[in-house]
């Protein structure tokens, strides 16, 4: 819908390793999480080049606002990850990625951004932890 929330998403995936931050304060606390757009500067990072891999929309019921959350890989970065008040940036193996302590939809849409694969999803929530329902495609973006 027009009054979706656009969010965007980065992950910066290295061979064997991602770098995820874990969220100190606000939407998602608590949470190991890709960076937001803002939050790549407040990490002390900076990307030179995003690749689009996929967009997720998100309903949480009881809300009346979609998330509309663009994801974007990217292969390098400039900077040294920082931690700032809002996210402790940390490496990870991709095959220690710490899904228990991530967004419930994450250990479904990861593997296809790991194998450079492109999706639509849409997830609806129900609080913050159960995925009442979702749909998840690979598509080929131009
Ligand atoms: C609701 N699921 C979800 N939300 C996210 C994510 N990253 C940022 N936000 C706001 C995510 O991976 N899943």
């Amino acid at each position: 819908m027009l009054t979706d929330k656009l969010l965007t998403l980065v992950l910066v995936v290295q061979p064997g390793r991602v770098l995820l931050g874990m969220k100190k304060r606000g939407f998602g606390a608590g949470k190991w999480n890709g960076f937001g757009g803002k939050l790549l500067e407040e990490s002390g990072l900076t990307v030179d080049t995003l690749h689009k891999i996929g967009n997720i929309k998100f309903e949480f019921i009881g809300e009346t606002e979609l998330l509309d959350v663009h994801i974007f890989r990217a292969d390098t970065y400039k900077g040294v990850p920082t931690e700032s008040d809002e996210m402790r940036p940390q490496w990870f193996d991709t095959d220690k990625i710490p899904f228990i302590q991530m967004w419930a939809d994450d250990v479904l849409w990861f593997p296809l951004m790991l194998q450079k694969k492109t999706f639509l999803g849409y997830f609806k929530f129900h609080g913050h932890d159960v995925i009442v329902e979702h749909k998840l495609e690979e598509v080929h973006f131009v």
